[in-house]
Protein backbone atom coordinates (compact mmCIF):
# COMPACT_ATOMS: atom_id res chain seq x y z
CA UNK A 1 0.00 0.00 0.00
CA UNK A 2 1.27 3.50 -0.63
CA UNK A 3 0.70 6.43 1.30
CA UNK A 4 -0.30 8.38 -1.88
CA UNK A 5 -3.85 8.71 -2.67
CA UNK A 6 -4.45 6.50 -5.59
CA UNK A 7 -8.03 5.94 -6.91
CA UNK A 8 -8.47 1.79 -6.70
CA UNK A 9 -7.78 0.02 -9.77
CA UNK A 10 -5.49 2.82 -11.10
CA UNK A 11 -3.48 1.68 -14.16
CA UNK A 12 -0.46 3.26 -12.79
CA UNK A 13 -0.72 1.94 -9.13
CA UNK A 14 2.31 0.80 -7.02
CA UNK A 15 2.68 -2.35 -8.87
CA UNK A 16 3.70 -0.35 -12.31
CA UNK A 17 5.76 2.30 -11.73
CA UNK A 18 6.77 2.42 -15.60
CA UNK A 19 9.45 5.16 -16.45
CA UNK A 20 9.08 8.33 -18.86
CA UNK A 21 10.75 11.19 -19.93
CA UNK A 22 8.93 14.76 -18.70
CA UNK A 23 9.03 18.45 -18.17
CA UNK A 24 7.19 20.87 -16.86
CA UNK A 25 6.67 24.64 -18.20
CA UNK A 26 8.82 25.51 -14.71
CA UNK A 27 11.30 23.00 -15.65
CA UNK A 28 11.78 22.77 -19.62
CA UNK A 29 14.61 19.89 -19.25
CA UNK A 30 13.60 16.74 -20.02
CA UNK A 31 14.27 14.38 -17.30
CA UNK A 32 13.19 10.67 -16.17
CA UNK A 33 9.97 10.09 -13.97
CA UNK A 34 8.23 7.73 -12.74
CA UNK A 35 4.44 7.72 -13.16
CA UNK A 36 2.83 7.05 -9.87
CA UNK A 37 -1.42 7.80 -9.65
CA UNK A 38 -1.77 11.15 -11.29
CA UNK A 39 1.26 12.24 -10.60
CA UNK A 40 4.98 11.67 -11.57
CA UNK A 41 8.03 11.51 -9.71
CA UNK A 42 10.83 13.70 -10.50
CA UNK A 43 13.58 10.59 -10.67
CA UNK A 44 17.29 12.55 -10.42
CA UNK A 45 15.54 15.05 -8.02
CA UNK A 46 14.29 12.43 -6.05
CA UNK A 47 17.66 9.68 -6.27
CA UNK A 48 19.82 12.54 -5.95
CA UNK A 49 18.26 13.00 -1.86
CA UNK A 50 17.46 9.89 -1.56
CA UNK A 51 19.59 7.32 -3.48
CA UNK A 52 23.13 9.13 -4.93
CA UNK A 53 24.93 5.94 -5.30
CA UNK A 54 22.38 5.63 -8.44
CA UNK A 55 22.12 9.10 -9.69
CA UNK A 56 24.79 8.23 -12.96
CA UNK A 57 21.37 5.72 -13.98
CA UNK A 58 18.95 8.56 -14.11
CA UNK A 59 20.74 11.51 -15.14
CA UNK A 60 20.85 12.70 -18.52
CA UNK A 61 17.76 14.06 -20.88
CA UNK A 62 16.21 10.72 -21.20
CA UNK A 63 16.31 6.76 -20.32
CA UNK A 64 19.39 5.93 -22.21
CA UNK A 65 21.53 5.88 -19.04
CA UNK A 66 19.07 3.72 -17.06
CA UNK A 67 18.62 1.06 -19.66
CA UNK A 68 22.21 0.62 -20.11
CA UNK A 69 22.63 -0.14 -16.99
CA UNK A 70 21.22 -3.88 -16.74
CA UNK A 71 19.26 -5.89 -14.52
CA UNK A 72 20.55 -5.43 -11.23
CA UNK A 73 20.09 -1.21 -11.29
CA UNK A 74 16.99 -2.09 -12.57
CA UNK A 75 15.74 -3.94 -9.88
CA UNK A 76 17.91 -1.85 -7.26
CA UNK A 77 16.03 1.08 -8.41
CA UNK A 78 12.30 -0.22 -8.90
CA UNK A 79 12.89 -1.62 -5.23
CA UNK A 80 13.71 1.93 -4.11
CA UNK A 81 10.80 3.50 -5.56
CA UNK A 82 8.89 0.88 -4.08
CA UNK A 83 9.93 1.56 -0.56
CA UNK A 84 9.78 5.62 -0.74
CA UNK A 85 5.67 5.21 -2.09
CA UNK A 86 5.22 2.57 0.78
CA UNK A 87 6.90 4.10 3.78
CA UNK A 88 5.60 6.91 5.91
CA UNK A 89 9.32 7.59 6.28
CA UNK A 90 9.40 8.91 2.68
CA UNK A 91 6.48 10.68 2.67
CA UNK A 92 7.56 14.01 2.94
CA UNK A 93 11.12 13.81 1.02
CA UNK A 94 9.35 12.43 -1.93
CA UNK A 95 6.62 14.82 -1.29
CA UNK A 96 8.10 17.45 -2.73
CA UNK A 97 9.80 15.90 -6.04
CA UNK A 98 5.88 14.53 -6.96
CA UNK A 99 4.83 16.58 -10.44
CA UNK A 100 1.11 16.47 -11.49
CA UNK A 101 0.65 14.06 -14.42
CA UNK A 102 -1.47 16.62 -15.47
CA UNK A 103 1.60 19.18 -16.00
CA UNK A 104 4.50 16.62 -17.57
CA UNK A 105 5.00 17.38 -21.09
CA UNK A 106 5.82 13.80 -21.99
CA UNK A 107 8.86 13.18 -24.53
CA UNK A 108 10.29 10.13 -26.82
CA UNK A 109 11.74 8.80 -23.90
CA UNK A 110 15.03 6.96 -24.99
CA UNK A 111 17.35 7.24 -28.14
CA UNK A 112 15.70 4.21 -30.34
CA UNK A 113 18.47 2.59 -31.87
CA UNK A 114 17.20 -0.03 -34.28
CA UNK A 115 14.08 -0.80 -34.69
CA UNK A 116 12.91 -4.45 -35.92
CA UNK A 117 8.80 -5.06 -36.39
CA UNK A 118 7.81 -9.05 -36.17
CA UNK A 119 4.38 -10.44 -37.51
CA UNK A 120 3.81 -12.54 -34.51
CA UNK A 121 -0.10 -12.95 -34.22
CA UNK A 122 -1.78 -16.00 -36.13
CA UNK A 123 -4.81 -14.42 -36.77
CA UNK A 124 -3.61 -11.39 -38.36
CA UNK A 125 -0.80 -13.19 -40.71
CA UNK A 126 -3.76 -15.35 -41.74
CA UNK A 127 -6.01 -12.09 -42.34
CA UNK A 128 -3.28 -10.18 -43.90
CA UNK A 129 -2.66 -13.46 -46.07
CA UNK A 130 -5.85 -13.76 -47.58
CA UNK A 131 -6.24 -10.37 -48.24
CA UNK A 132 -2.97 -9.46 -50.08
CA UNK A 133 -2.07 -12.82 -51.07
CA UNK A 134 -5.81 -14.45 -52.64
CA UNK A 135 -5.52 -17.79 -54.06
CA UNK A 136 -2.84 -19.38 -51.92
CA UNK A 137 -2.47 -20.55 -48.43
CA UNK A 138 -2.56 -17.27 -46.23
CA UNK A 139 0.05 -18.56 -44.15
CA UNK A 140 3.40 -18.54 -45.86
CA UNK A 141 5.42 -21.91 -46.07
CA UNK A 142 7.94 -20.41 -43.02
CA UNK A 143 5.07 -18.76 -40.58
CA UNK A 144 5.47 -21.19 -37.92
CA UNK A 145 9.17 -22.19 -38.44
CA UNK A 146 10.30 -18.59 -37.27
CA UNK A 147 8.95 -14.96 -36.22
CA UNK A 148 8.70 -13.43 -39.62
CA UNK A 149 10.14 -9.56 -39.21
CA UNK A 150 11.56 -6.88 -41.23
CA UNK A 151 13.83 -4.04 -40.34
CA UNK A 152 12.10 -0.78 -39.87
CA UNK A 153 13.38 3.29 -39.61
CA UNK A 154 13.89 4.26 -35.88
CA UNK A 155 14.80 7.65 -37.17
CA UNK A 156 10.86 7.56 -37.29
CA UNK A 157 9.45 6.56 -34.04
CA UNK A 158 7.72 9.24 -32.47
CA UNK A 159 6.57 9.46 -29.17
CA UNK A 160 2.53 9.57 -28.62
CA UNK A 161 0.49 12.77 -28.97
CA UNK A 162 2.80 13.77 -32.09
CA UNK A 163 0.47 14.47 -35.23
CA UNK A 164 1.35 12.12 -38.19
CA UNK A 165 1.33 13.55 -41.71
CA UNK A 166 -0.52 11.48 -44.55
CA UNK A 167 1.95 9.97 -46.52
CA UNK A 168 1.86 10.02 -50.32
CA UNK A 169 3.56 7.39 -52.69
CA UNK A 170 3.23 5.31 -55.41
CA UNK A 171 0.17 3.45 -55.79
CA UNK A 172 -1.20 0.81 -58.23
CA UNK A 173 -4.86 1.13 -59.14
CA UNK A 174 -7.35 -1.97 -59.37
CA UNK A 175 -6.92 -1.77 -63.08
CA UNK A 176 -3.17 -1.52 -63.07
CA UNK A 177 -2.62 2.52 -63.44
CA UNK A 178 0.86 3.53 -61.19
CA UNK A 179 -0.35 6.38 -59.82
CA UNK A 180 0.88 9.17 -57.27
CA UNK A 181 -0.57 10.71 -54.16
CA UNK A 182 -1.70 11.15 -50.76
CA UNK A 183 -2.52 7.21 -49.27
CA UNK A 184 -6.25 6.34 -49.73
CA UNK A 185 -6.16 3.64 -47.60
CA UNK A 186 -3.86 5.07 -44.45
CA UNK A 187 -3.91 2.55 -41.67
CA UNK A 188 -3.23 1.78 -37.79
CA UNK A 189 -1.34 -1.47 -36.37
CA UNK A 190 -2.07 -2.08 -32.39
CA UNK A 191 0.94 -3.72 -31.15
CA UNK A 192 3.37 -4.32 -28.11
CA UNK A 193 7.16 -2.99 -28.46
CA UNK A 194 10.05 -3.95 -26.41
CA UNK A 195 12.60 -1.92 -25.31
CA UNK A 196 16.29 -3.44 -25.44
CA UNK A 197 18.33 -2.70 -22.45
CA UNK A 198 21.59 -4.42 -22.38
CA UNK A 199 23.40 -4.59 -25.51
CA UNK A 200 24.87 -8.03 -26.73
CA UNK A 201 28.22 -8.73 -28.57
CA UNK A 202 28.30 -8.96 -32.16
CA UNK A 203 28.63 -12.98 -33.18
CA UNK A 204 26.71 -13.97 -29.90
CA UNK A 205 23.40 -15.32 -29.92
CA UNK A 206 20.97 -14.46 -27.70
CA UNK A 207 19.70 -17.26 -26.17
CA UNK A 208 15.93 -17.93 -25.22
CA UNK A 209 16.19 -17.76 -21.21
CA UNK A 210 18.51 -14.26 -21.30
CA UNK A 211 15.19 -12.57 -22.98
CA UNK A 212 15.20 -10.71 -19.35
CA UNK A 213 18.52 -10.12 -19.03
CA UNK A 214 18.67 -7.67 -22.21
CA UNK A 215 14.91 -6.17 -22.09
CA UNK A 216 14.20 -3.51 -20.20
CA UNK A 217 10.92 -3.58 -20.47
CA UNK A 218 7.55 -3.03 -22.75
CA UNK A 219 5.79 0.06 -24.58
CA UNK A 220 2.65 0.53 -26.62
CA UNK A 221 2.92 0.46 -30.73
CA UNK A 222 0.58 1.99 -33.37
CA UNK A 223 2.97 0.98 -36.62
CA UNK A 224 0.95 3.34 -39.09
CA UNK A 225 0.91 1.68 -42.02
CA UNK A 226 -0.52 2.85 -45.86
CA UNK A 227 -1.64 -0.17 -47.39
CA UNK A 228 -2.08 1.13 -50.78
CA UNK A 229 1.79 2.21 -50.87
CA UNK A 230 2.49 -1.53 -48.92
CA UNK A 231 0.23 -3.55 -51.38
CA UNK A 232 2.57 -2.44 -54.58
CA UNK A 233 6.00 -2.07 -53.02
CA UNK A 234 6.33 -5.03 -50.87
CA UNK A 235 7.46 -7.97 -52.99
CA UNK A 236 9.90 -9.13 -52.61
CA UNK A 237 11.95 -7.49 -49.72
CA UNK A 238 8.78 -6.61 -47.60
CA UNK A 239 7.32 -3.15 -46.34
CA UNK A 240 9.62 0.06 -47.00
CA UNK A 241 7.70 3.19 -47.74
CA UNK A 242 4.39 2.41 -46.46
CA UNK A 243 5.62 1.84 -42.90
CA UNK A 244 8.75 4.12 -42.34
CA UNK A 245 6.62 7.14 -42.21
CA UNK A 246 6.22 7.35 -38.48
CA UNK A 247 5.56 4.99 -35.66
CA UNK A 248 4.34 6.18 -32.18
CA UNK A 249 5.21 4.56 -29.35
CA UNK A 250 3.55 5.15 -25.46
CA UNK A 251 5.53 7.49 -23.72
CA UNK A 252 5.57 5.28 -20.44
CA UNK A 253 7.88 1.98 -20.89
CA UNK A 254 6.43 -0.59 -18.41
CA UNK A 255 9.42 -2.62 -16.51
CA UNK A 256 9.10 -6.32 -17.14
CA UNK A 257 9.51 -6.76 -13.49
CA UNK A 258 5.97 -5.25 -13.41
CA UNK A 259 4.41 -8.13 -15.38
CA UNK A 260 5.14 -11.24 -13.29
CA UNK A 261 1.35 -12.00 -13.04
CA UNK A 262 0.78 -11.16 -16.53
CA UNK A 263 3.04 -14.31 -17.97
CA UNK A 264 1.28 -17.41 -19.41
CA UNK A 265 2.06 -20.03 -21.47
CA UNK A 266 1.68 -19.37 -25.61
CA UNK A 267 -0.66 -21.65 -27.67
CA UNK A 268 0.11 -24.96 -28.30
CA UNK A 269 2.91 -25.13 -31.07
CA UNK A 270 1.34 -27.40 -34.31
CA UNK A 271 5.09 -27.53 -35.85
CA UNK A 272 8.04 -28.51 -33.88
CA UNK A 273 10.55 -25.57 -33.46
CA UNK A 274 13.95 -25.75 -33.98
CA UNK A 275 15.99 -26.32 -30.61
CA UNK A 276 17.03 -22.06 -30.47
CA UNK A 277 13.04 -21.42 -30.44
CA UNK A 278 11.94 -24.36 -28.69
CA UNK A 279 10.93 -22.82 -25.56
CA UNK A 280 8.04 -25.79 -24.59
CA UNK A 281 10.59 -26.25 -20.93
CA UNK A 282 11.66 -22.75 -20.82
CA UNK A 283 9.73 -20.04 -18.55
CA UNK A 284 6.64 -18.95 -21.16
CA UNK A 285 6.93 -15.35 -22.03
CA UNK A 286 3.59 -14.98 -23.39
CA UNK A 287 1.62 -12.25 -21.95
CA UNK A 288 -1.63 -11.74 -21.17
CA UNK A 289 -2.66 -7.94 -22.31
CA UNK A 290 -5.61 -6.71 -23.18
CA UNK A 291 -5.46 -3.93 -25.73
CA UNK A 292 -8.71 -1.30 -26.47
CA UNK A 293 -8.55 0.97 -29.51
CA UNK A 294 -10.68 3.74 -30.29
CA UNK A 295 -10.97 6.40 -33.19
CA UNK A 296 -12.13 9.93 -32.51
CA UNK A 297 -13.21 8.45 -28.57
CA UNK A 298 -15.28 5.60 -29.88
CA UNK A 299 -14.12 1.88 -29.47
CA UNK A 300 -13.74 0.21 -32.41
CA UNK A 301 -11.44 -2.96 -31.24
CA UNK A 302 -10.30 -4.94 -28.30
CA UNK A 303 -7.61 -7.02 -29.43
CA UNK A 304 -5.77 -9.72 -26.85
CA UNK A 305 -2.12 -10.61 -26.51
CA UNK A 306 -2.35 -13.20 -25.12
CA UNK A 307 -2.27 -16.26 -27.52
CA UNK A 308 0.47 -14.49 -29.65
CA UNK A 309 1.64 -17.09 -31.41
CA UNK A 310 5.30 -16.35 -30.58
CA UNK A 311 6.83 -14.68 -27.61
CA UNK A 312 9.12 -11.55 -27.27
CA UNK A 313 12.07 -14.00 -26.08
CA UNK A 314 11.55 -16.21 -29.29
CA UNK A 315 11.54 -12.88 -31.26
CA UNK A 316 14.78 -11.44 -29.52
CA UNK A 317 16.51 -14.97 -30.00
CA UNK A 318 15.51 -15.28 -33.49
CA UNK A 319 16.95 -11.83 -34.54
CA UNK A 320 20.06 -12.87 -32.84
CA UNK A 321 20.59 -16.14 -33.88
CA UNK A 322 23.00 -15.14 -36.95
CA UNK A 323 25.45 -13.06 -34.28
CA UNK A 324 23.79 -9.74 -34.94
CA UNK A 325 24.50 -7.73 -31.97
CA UNK A 326 21.75 -6.15 -29.97
CA UNK A 327 22.22 -2.18 -28.88
CA UNK A 328 20.83 -0.30 -25.95
CA UNK A 329 17.60 1.23 -27.48
CA UNK A 330 16.51 -1.08 -29.62
CA UNK A 331 13.45 -1.34 -30.20
CA UNK A 332 11.77 -4.64 -31.97
CA UNK A 333 7.44 -4.66 -32.13
CA UNK A 334 5.39 -8.16 -32.07
CA UNK A 335 3.40 -7.16 -35.10
CA UNK A 336 -0.30 -6.17 -35.10
CA UNK A 337 -2.20 -7.86 -31.99
CA UNK A 338 -5.62 -9.64 -33.67
CA UNK A 339 -6.10 -12.25 -31.68
CA UNK A 340 -10.32 -12.45 -30.52
CA UNK A 341 -10.92 -8.81 -32.43
CA UNK A 342 -8.73 -7.10 -35.28
CA UNK A 343 -5.98 -4.50 -34.25
CA UNK A 344 -6.05 -2.63 -37.39
CA UNK A 345 -8.43 -1.16 -39.71
CA UNK A 346 -7.68 -3.30 -42.73
CA UNK A 347 -8.76 -6.30 -41.06
CA UNK A 348 -11.86 -4.41 -39.43
CA UNK A 349 -13.15 -3.42 -42.97
CA UNK A 350 -11.94 -6.37 -44.58
CA UNK A 351 -9.86 -4.88 -46.69
CA UNK A 352 -12.20 -1.69 -46.87
CA UNK A 353 -15.51 -4.20 -48.13
CA UNK A 354 -17.14 -3.62 -44.85
CA UNK A 355 -16.86 0.13 -43.51
CA UNK A 356 -17.14 0.53 -39.84
CA UNK A 357 -19.93 3.46 -39.21
CA UNK A 358 -19.23 5.60 -35.82
CA UNK A 359 -21.64 7.00 -33.42
CA UNK A 360 -21.88 10.23 -35.24
CA UNK A 361 -22.88 8.67 -38.13
CA UNK A 362 -19.77 8.88 -40.48
CA UNK A 363 -17.77 5.85 -42.06
CA UNK A 364 -14.59 4.53 -41.74
CA UNK A 365 -12.85 2.39 -43.83
CA UNK A 366 -9.22 3.69 -43.49
CA UNK A 367 -8.41 7.00 -41.83
CA UNK A 368 -9.66 10.59 -42.58
CA UNK A 369 -6.81 13.35 -42.24
CA UNK A 370 -8.41 14.68 -38.44
CA UNK A 371 -9.15 11.82 -37.22
CA UNK A 372 -7.17 10.51 -33.93
CA UNK A 373 -6.37 6.74 -32.82
CA UNK A 374 -5.74 6.11 -28.91
CA UNK A 375 -4.98 2.61 -28.39
CA UNK A 376 -4.15 1.42 -24.34
CA UNK A 377 -3.56 -1.84 -22.89
CA UNK A 378 -3.72 -3.90 -19.57
CA UNK A 379 -2.37 -6.63 -17.81
CA UNK A 380 -3.41 -8.23 -14.71
CA UNK A 381 -0.85 -7.60 -11.69
CA UNK A 382 -0.13 -8.67 -8.21
CA UNK A 383 -3.37 -9.47 -5.90
CA UNK A 384 -6.16 -8.43 -8.50
CA UNK A 385 -4.29 -4.89 -9.07
CA UNK A 386 -3.73 -3.57 -13.06
CA UNK A 387 -0.75 -3.11 -14.59
CA UNK A 388 -1.33 -0.18 -17.23
CA UNK A 389 0.82 0.12 -20.28
CA UNK A 390 -1.00 3.68 -20.28
CA UNK A 391 -1.81 4.86 -24.09
CA UNK A 392 -0.46 5.66 -27.71
CA UNK A 393 -2.24 7.97 -29.35
CA UNK A 394 -1.98 10.48 -32.70
CA UNK A 395 -4.07 12.45 -35.21
CA UNK A 396 -3.64 12.59 -38.51
CA UNK A 397 -2.88 15.32 -40.61
CA UNK A 398 -3.27 15.84 -44.52
CA UNK A 399 -0.65 14.93 -47.03
CA UNK A 400 2.02 17.66 -47.31
CA UNK A 401 2.56 16.10 -51.05
CA UNK A 402 0.75 14.79 -53.24
O1 LIG B 1 1.21 -10.02 -45.06
C1 LIG B 1 1.83 -9.05 -45.48
O2 LIG B 1 2.26 -8.99 -46.63
C2 LIG B 1 2.11 -7.88 -44.62
C3 LIG B 1 1.56 -7.70 -43.46
C4 LIG B 1 1.85 -6.52 -42.61
O3 LIG B 1 1.43 -5.39 -42.82
C5 LIG B 1 2.68 -6.89 -41.49
C6 LIG B 1 3.38 -5.98 -40.57
O4 LIG B 1 3.68 -4.78 -40.59
C7 LIG B 1 3.72 -6.73 -39.35
C8 LIG B 1 2.61 -6.72 -38.39
O5 LIG B 1 2.32 -5.64 -37.88
O6 LIG B 1 2.05 -7.78 -38.08
CA1 LIG C 1 3.49 -3.68 -38.10
MG1 LIG D 1 6.26 2.05 -38.91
Amino acid sequence: MTWLDIPAGHPFGITTLPYGVFSTAADAHPRAGVAIGEHVIDLPAAVRRLAPELAAAVAGPNLDALLASGPGVWQALRAQVTTWLTDEVYRDLLSGHLVPAADAIMHLPFTVADYVDFYASEQHATNLGKMFRPGQDPLTPNWKHLPIGYHGRAGTVVVSGTEVARPSGQRRTPDGEITFGASQRLDIEAELGYVVGTPSRLGEPVALDAFPDHVFGVCLVNDWSARDIQAWEYVPLGPFLGKSFATSISPWIVPLAALGHARVSPPERTVPLLPYLDDEKAQPWGLDVRFEIRLNGHVVSNPSFTGMYWTGAQMLAHMTINGASLRTGDLFASGTVSGGSPGCLIELTWNGQQPLTLPDGSERTFLADGDEVVITATAPGPNGTVVGLGEVRGRIRSASVG
